[in-house]
């Protein structure tokens, strides 16, 4: 427990809610605040994971934000507000009205916890962490998204299945954006060290590359309502715990590239290392020229939404 930090969360729905439970049964921090526009369904959660913390001997609280501005000087404010995907809808279709709820929230993060390193959840993951950037003016090292490390999460649960060994050993590598294009490492996966290409044939191993892909999308299929919260909250909470804690861990996170692996003024996944400042340093991984093409592909697809924001004069301040 680190005595007095506090994390807010916007968007007190599936994923928020679920971080904001894994944080209190934690301990992570002294107050977690939630902030949702439904605001009794936020105060309801909060009693609940209140007294679930108690039930625990955590000594973590749950309070609830009637707006913005009791939102104040949070250390963490993570970013779930926004609209979920539905069954044949891509993450990209939830572009404009996601970037709005967006704007909306950062501009009051910014105001009131001007000094909080944010965590962007909310979906498309890459284009709202650029939108968040912009829009709070905060340094790119206080700016995070959360996918890689659920990506990886979902790339190593798909290698237990396959090989039917290997829990908790394995080591799955996923870099690029939060979208189909994603780019799953392979040669930098492995089970207690060993490498994949060991253990699984090429075939197998390439199954696992497009599940991973699709990884999300197998779960809004399944579940009609909404999209994975589980798995979601669980890795965002690993990121807030890593700069709580100030762990200096290295995880896949979605940051604003500036010359890193050759691209400028776009967000994608690399692997970040993960402390009390945030990211404070990016990573570059040697890529041969397949995994290079695939990054750049998946940086490409990026930039478009980013296009789009800015063909509808987003950052102007278009409605
Ligand atoms: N990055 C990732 O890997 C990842 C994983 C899972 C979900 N997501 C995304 O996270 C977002 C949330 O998913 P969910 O399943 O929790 O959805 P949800 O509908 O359960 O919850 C979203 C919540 O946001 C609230 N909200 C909307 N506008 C708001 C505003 N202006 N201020 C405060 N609250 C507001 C809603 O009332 C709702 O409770 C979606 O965009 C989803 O696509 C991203
Ligand atoms: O798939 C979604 O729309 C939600 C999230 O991005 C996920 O990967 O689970």
């Amino acid at each position: 427990m680190v005595k007095g930090k506090r994390v807010g969360i916007v968007g007190a729905g599936n994923v928020g809610s679920t971080i904001a439970y894994s944080l209190a049964m934690l301990g992570s921090c002294h107050e977690i605040i939630l902030r949702d526009n439904k605001i009794e369904i936020a105060k309801g959660k909060a009693l609940d994971m209140s007294q679930a913390a108690a039930a625990v001997r955590s000594h973590s609280i749950v309070t609830v934000a009637e707006s913005m501005a009791d939102m104040t000087d949070c250390d963490v404010v993570v970013i779930t507000a926004g609209s979920p995907r539905l069954p044949g809808m891509s993450r990209d279709d939830l572009l404009m009205i996601n970037a709005k709820v967006t704007r909306e929230v950062i501009e009051g993060v910014a105001k009131y916890s001007p000094n909080a390193i944010v965590i962007m959840v909310s979906n498309p993951l890459d284009a709202m962490t650029y939108v968040a950037l912009r829009e709070s003016g905060f340094d790119r090292s206080r700016v995070i998204g959360m996918a890689g490390v659920l990506d990886s999460a979902r790339m190593a649960a798909f290698i237990q299945e396959k090989l039917g060994y290997g829990g908790g050993q394995i080591r799955a590598s996923v870099m690029g954006g939060h979208g189909d294009d994603m780019v799953p490492l392979p040669r930098y996966s492995t089970v207690a060290g060993v490498p994949l290409s060991d253990v699984l044939t090429h075939e197998e191993i390439d199954e696992i590359v497009q599940r991973t892909r699709k990884g999300g999308a197998e779960i809004v299929a399944l579940l009609q309502t909404g999209s994975a919260y589980y798995a979601p909250a669980k890795a965002t909470a690993i990121m807030v715990e890593a700069i709580l804690k100030d762990t200096k861990q290295i995880h896949p996170c979605a940051v604003y590239l500036e010359g890193e692996y050759g691209f400028n003024d776009v967000v994608s996944g690399v692997p970040v290392m993960l402390g009390a400042n945030g990211a404070e340093k990016i990573i570059e991984v040697t890529l041969n020229e397949t995994e290079k093409a695939m990054f750049a592909a998946s940086c490409k697809s990026v930039q478009g939404l980013i296009d789009t924001l800015n063909a509808n004069k987003f950052f102007e301040g278009a409605k």
